[in-house]
């Protein structure tokens, strides 16, 4: 759908405050995955009901969010910013933003491109975002100093590699701060988002506003950290509203302020602040239903194949940092799907789990969810599920090691006896749940 708008790089809602009473942003939620673990952020991926970063009703793919985007302009006639922040990190999954963005800028010139990343992984797109004329950037910076960024994130991922909180805070800082230079030299609006977490960082936001003020960086906001019991902070309140304006206050002096950020979820759409629109986010997941892409299932090489059902390309994985398969079934809130192309092993969906509680349902509803996985790898999973997804043809296998590895072996036929788990995780023993079976 063609718009006819005189959008221009002041009309964004989140830079400009003038903006934001006449002009709308959608976020498309296409990046799932995430590569650092900030300890305040829990993702959802399938929940209508919670309004803070990191929740959407739905992951789609590029394509899926291209016909998205058409139900959105349908609806909605002021919106200038097509953004992606999440629910993960945009670069985390760097194929499906590179994607979504090119898809968008070819069917929509007009349309203002956004993004909000925690700067890790940007730096080798840098170039091709301001081809795509890209024209603003958000990045959180919730640290400058490695002792307190170590504070903050659990672990950072680079590659295949996983570092710890403080190798990992001071590898964060380093590319974050080199990205910002980078950004703003491709002639890119910078927004820095600091997250004020009471007894963490609260006493050095002024730092970081500092120093990316000296980097060129346009706006600084300061976000109150939200409440969040599904997080590692979830013993953390709230900041006062007093304590955020006098650290605003302060930070001012280095750099213009940002004083009405809502906290949007991933896939918010329409003015700031605006409720959710029902019938959109059934459009979202009406969309997130379709083929991936218009030609659908990729074509695999069916003779070397153990993955021999054309409509069972895929295998699911419950892994808990996209590494390694070492998730127990029941403790996994999403599964990773992977597929097999040409050049390796893709990342094509990660998929929401059915919530605990729901009795042997349960795993019904979960072979509906993998109705096109030909297999399962868990590092455990309890007799019931198993007979249940088993009952629907799934091959389901109780392995640990690297995801890529496993692949190997399910996409080319080998054995996966070598990584097969010998002790297999006793039900309740290692997860979090009662002993009663993954119910
Ligand atoms: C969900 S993230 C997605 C984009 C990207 N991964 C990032 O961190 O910038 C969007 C923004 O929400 C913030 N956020 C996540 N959880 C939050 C929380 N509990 N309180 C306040 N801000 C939060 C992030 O720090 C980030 O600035
Ligand atoms: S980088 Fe963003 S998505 Fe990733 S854990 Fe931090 S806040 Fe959450
Ligand atoms: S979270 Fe804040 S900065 Fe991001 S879109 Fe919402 S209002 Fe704008």
């Amino acid at each position: 759908m063609k718009r006819d708008m005189d959008i221009n790089s002041v009309n964004h809602p989140c830079f400009n405050a003038k903006a934001r009473k006449k002009f709308g942003r959608v976020h498309l939620p296409v990046a799932p995955r995430c590569n650092i673990q900030c300890r305040f952020c829990d993702r959802k991926f399938d929940c209508v009901n919670e309004s803070r970063p990191g929740v959407t009703s739905g992951v789609l793919s590029p394509y899926q969010a291209l016909v998205y985007l058409d139900h959105v302009f349908e609806e909605k006639k002021n919106i200038s910013v097509v953004g992606i922040a999440g629910p993960g990190d945009p670069f985390a999954n760097p194929e499906q933003t590179m994607e979504t963005l090119r898809l968008v800028r070819q069917a929509h010139p007009e349309v203002l491109l956004c993004l909000a990343t925690n700067g890790l992984g940007i730096a080798p797109y840098i170039d091709e975002l301001a081809e795509l004329e890209t024209g603003h950037v958000t990045v959180t910076v919730n640290a400058v100093d490695p002792a307190v960024g170590a504070k903050v994130y659990a672990w950072v991922r680079d590659g295949k590699r996983v570092v710890g909180p403080e190798e990992g805070a001071a590898l964060l800082i380093e590319r974050q701060l080199a990205a910002i230079k980078a950004l703003k030299s491709a002639g890119i609006m910078v927004k820095v988002n600091a997250i004020m977490i009471p007894g963490i960082n609260e006493d050095h936001i002024v730092d970081v506003a500092k120093e990316v003020s000296s980097l060129g960086v346009d706006i600084f906001n300061c976000l109150p950290f939200h409440e969040n019991s599904g997080s590692s902070f979830s013993h953390i309140k709230e900041p006062t509203k007093a304590a955020v304006t006098a650290v605003r206050k302060e930070a001012g002096l280095y750099i213009k302020q940002m004083t009405h950020c809502a906290r949007c979820r991933a896939d918010a759409v329409g003015c700031l602040g605006e409720e959710a629109s029902e019938g959109l986010m059934e459009k979202l997941k009406a969309c997130e239903r379709m083929p991936e892409r218009p030609d659908s299932i990729w074509d695999l090489p069916k003779e070397t194949c153990r993955v021999t059902d054309s409509t069972r390309p895929y295998v699911a994985v419950a892994s808990m940092e996209g590494l390694l398969v070492n998730q127990h079934l029941g403790e996994a809130r999403e599964l990773m799907i992977y597929g097999k192309r040409d050049d390796g092993f893709v990342l094509v969906d990660t998929r929401a789990t059915p919530s605990a509680g729901t009795g042997p349902s349960r795993w019904d509803q979960l072979s509906e969810v993998l109705t096109d996985c030909s297999t399962l790898l868990v590092s455990g999973i309890g007799e019931t599920p198993e007979k249940a997804l088993s009952r629907t043809g799934i091959d389901v296998n109780v392995i640990e090691g690297l995801i890529d590895e496993a692949l190997g072996s399910v996409f080319e036929g080998r054995s996966l006896h070598a990584m097969v788990r010998r002790t297999p995780k006793k039900c309740g023993e290692e997860c979090s749940g009662m002993g009663m079976g993954c119910g």
